[in-house]
């Protein structure tokens, strides 16, 4: 049997900027047993990292193997550039990739910049700051890799390394190439979310009691911190502002099959929201596996979760999803359970006959 391939990726990593995705770094990367330095302009920010166990504050003059640039976008330049002046490679993970690589390159030579890489992961929450980390936050996610044309091979292998000690699959790509791409599968996603929950802001109280699932589904990212969002939109805007225009497009034509209830327009727009979300690939970018839920009462009582979860794994069912409701009527929360269609069923059943109330 052949040895597994040597890592290039044995550390120190020094994460900059620990805060939702550079904890989740570092937890990730403590989980393999890779020393992580964390280092942040709040030091407050250091303190719940390091308490989370995501690693040490970085010694005053330690040179680490990689550098990982876990800034807001605005800053990421120039810490990028702070970073290659300890001879480091350098990696940065932020949303957008064509501006910090031309802001970087205008200020070192190209001997320096072979050194820096930037990537992006596609995983994230709404949420901000360490305490919102987790170390299985890449597991199975796409992160992009992005070389410029004096990239040195060794910095993209270092880089692919974290990806893969991450958990996440590496997609290579060109910067510009990215951008184009995340305008349409994540900044677009965003602004659409933004419109449908701020419209929300137009309800009465009453009317808002009425909110199920599928406005929290729709709405979930435009939770996230607006400051963060701005500064990706705006690095992003010329691509993204083109998308919106067509946007408008398809937003008149949605009126004016709404407003001919005769027409069969509205039929086909439907549709072709219906192939949209059935082109997405699944986790590990396979085609998405089809899932069906399984709804599961269960009582407010400390270990009941616990003693779901073991059930469910005796039962020997993959959860692919979770999603905890609580019912506003009873001490109980509703939790949905989504798992490979042709298995649910199965699930429903053997969860009943263990005394839980299940259904589909
Ligand atoms: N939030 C997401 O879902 C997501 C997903 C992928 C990539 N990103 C990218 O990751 C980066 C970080 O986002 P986040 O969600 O972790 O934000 P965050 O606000 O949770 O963390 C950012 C951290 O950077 C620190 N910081 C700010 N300026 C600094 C500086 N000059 N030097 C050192 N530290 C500084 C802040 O104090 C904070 O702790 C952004 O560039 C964002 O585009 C975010
Ligand atoms: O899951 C989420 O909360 C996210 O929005 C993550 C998400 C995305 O759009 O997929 C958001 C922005 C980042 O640049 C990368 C990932």
């Amino acid at each position: 049997m052949s040895e597994p391939a040597a890592r290039t990726l044995t550390g120190p990593i020094h994460v900059i900027g620990a805060g939702l995705l550079g904890t989740s770094i570092g937890l990730a990367a403590r989980r393999q047993g890779i020393t992580v330095w964390l280092s942040d302009a709040n030091p407050e920010h250091v303190r719940t990292a390091i308490s989370l166990g995501a690693g040490e504050a970085a010694p005053a003059d330690g040179v680490a193997q990689l550098v990982v640039v876990a800034v807001p976008p605005v800053h990421i330049a120039e810490v990028v550039v702070g970073a290659l002046e300890t001879g480091a490679m350098v990696t940065d993970i932020g949303s957008v990739k064509a501006q910090p690589l031309e802001q970087v390159s205008d200020q070192v030579d190209d001997t320096v910049l072979s050194r820096y890489v930037g990537s992006h992961p596609m995983a994230g929450s709404e949420r901000s700051g360490p305490l919102a980390a987790s170390a299985a936050l890449f597991d199975g996610r796409p992160w992009a890799v992005t070389p410029h044309v004096h990239a040195d091979p060794e910095a993209v292998a270092l880089v692919e390394d974290l990806i893969a000690l991450c958990g996440a699959a590496a997609v290579r790509l060109s910067p510009v190439e990215h951008d184009l791409a995340v305008a349409r599968t994540s900044h677009l996603p965003h602004l659409l979310a933004v419109l449908a929950a701020g419209q929300l802001t137009e309800a009465l109280p009453e009317h808002l009691s009425l909110s199920g699932q599928g406005v929290r589904d729709v709405t979930r990212v435009a939770g996230g911190d607006p400051d963060l969002y701005g500064q990706i939109i705006r690095a992003n805007g010329v691509t993204v502002a083109e998308l919106l225009r067509g946007v408008r497009e398809h937003l008149d034509a949605l009126i004016a099959a709404v407003d001919a209830p005769a027409a069969d327009d509205l039929a086909e727009i439907l549709a072709r929201g219906v192939a949209g979300t059935q082109i997405i690939p699944g986790k590990h970018g396979g085609v998405a596996l089809e899932t069906g839920p399984v709804f599961v009462l269960v009582p407010d009582h400390p270990g009941e979760l616990a003693r779901l979860f073991a059930d469910v794994g005796e039962i020997g069912v993959n959860v692919e999803d979770l999603r905890i409701d609580h019912d506003p009527g009873r001490p109980a929360g509703l939790v949905e359970l989504q798992v490979e269609a042709a298995a649910a069923e199965r699930l429903r059943a053997a969860l009943e006959s263990r005394n839980w109330t299940a259904h589909r």
